[in-house]
């Protein structure tokens, strides 16, 4: 990818951004989701708290970093704990099918942005349009939580279902772990056909925690690309 054609896919992440914080009401409790496209929602969340267009937003964050960047901003910040219902929660994705199902986990944040998301009324996810895709698992691999207890047995068993597995490193060579000091197995299957059939097995296994497979949860999609922004919604 050429510097201009980042640069481009930075802008359409903030027009998704901006556009799904339009969707925003003052006096409620908001799910901040993770990655480089939520950071620009928290960036612009701050930017309306601070001149005062929207009042008494209070944030869930779905991840330590999240959280951090939330608090350097000046976001207000609550728990799950203390607010278990949420009305709406605006996140990223990694790759998003036409029925809007989608892989998230690019970031390691997927168990908290799911539960986060199984909280909310509305899930909203926010994209630049590279993230669409025809089939799920053909451009981006499934990443899946495991329990480090045992966890190469969980890599076996996903190869087993068809899976190349990879455990995940930090930048120092280490196992990447999780906000919950777990390990990641990224699992390139290639194009999925029946992805909730997929989400059943990896869920049939104990020592598999979570996985970045996030079917029929996305409430509205808000997708932005050369033509501008489009918002859509599951069909059927
Ligand atoms: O699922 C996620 C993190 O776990 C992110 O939402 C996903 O990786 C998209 O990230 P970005 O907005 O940086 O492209």
């Amino acid at each position: 990818m050429s510097l201009l054609q980042e640069s481009e896919a930075s802008r359409y992440k903030r027009m998704a951004a901006e556009r799904a914080v339009e969707l925003i009401q003052s006096g409620t409790v908001v799910g901040l989701g993770s990655g480089s496209t939520s950071a620009l929602v928290v960036h612009r969340l701050a930017a309306l708290l601070g001149e005062g267009k929207l009042k008494d937003v209070v944030g869930v964050p779905t991840s330590l970093e999240t959280e951090s960047l939330a608090r350097s901003l000046g976001v207000p910040l609550t728990t799950l704990e203390e607010h278990p219902f949420l009305a709406l929660t605006i996140d990223g994705a990694d790759e998003v099918d036409p029925a809007l199902n989608l892989i998230k986990g690019g970031g390691g944040a997927l168990l908290r942005e799911k539960i986060v998301a199984q909280a909310s009324q509305r899930e909203i996810i926010v994209v630049d349009e590279s993230k669409l895709s025809p089939q799920l698992g053909t451009r981006w691999p499934v990443p899946v939580e495991v329990l480090p207890f045992g966890w190469n047995s969980q890599a076996l068993y996903l190869e087993g279902l068809g899976a190349r597995v990879v455990r995940r490193e930090a930048h120092d060579g280490a196992p990447y772990r999780t906000d919950q000091g777990n390990f990641i197995l990224d699992c390139a299957f290639g194009p999925i056909a029946r992805p909730a059939e997929l989400a059943a097995k990896l869920e049939a296994r104990a020592g598999v925690v979570e996985h970045g497979l996030f079917i029929g949860i996305t409430s509205e999609l808000i997708i932005a690309g050369p033509k501008g922004v489009e918002h859509r919604r599951p069909s059927g």
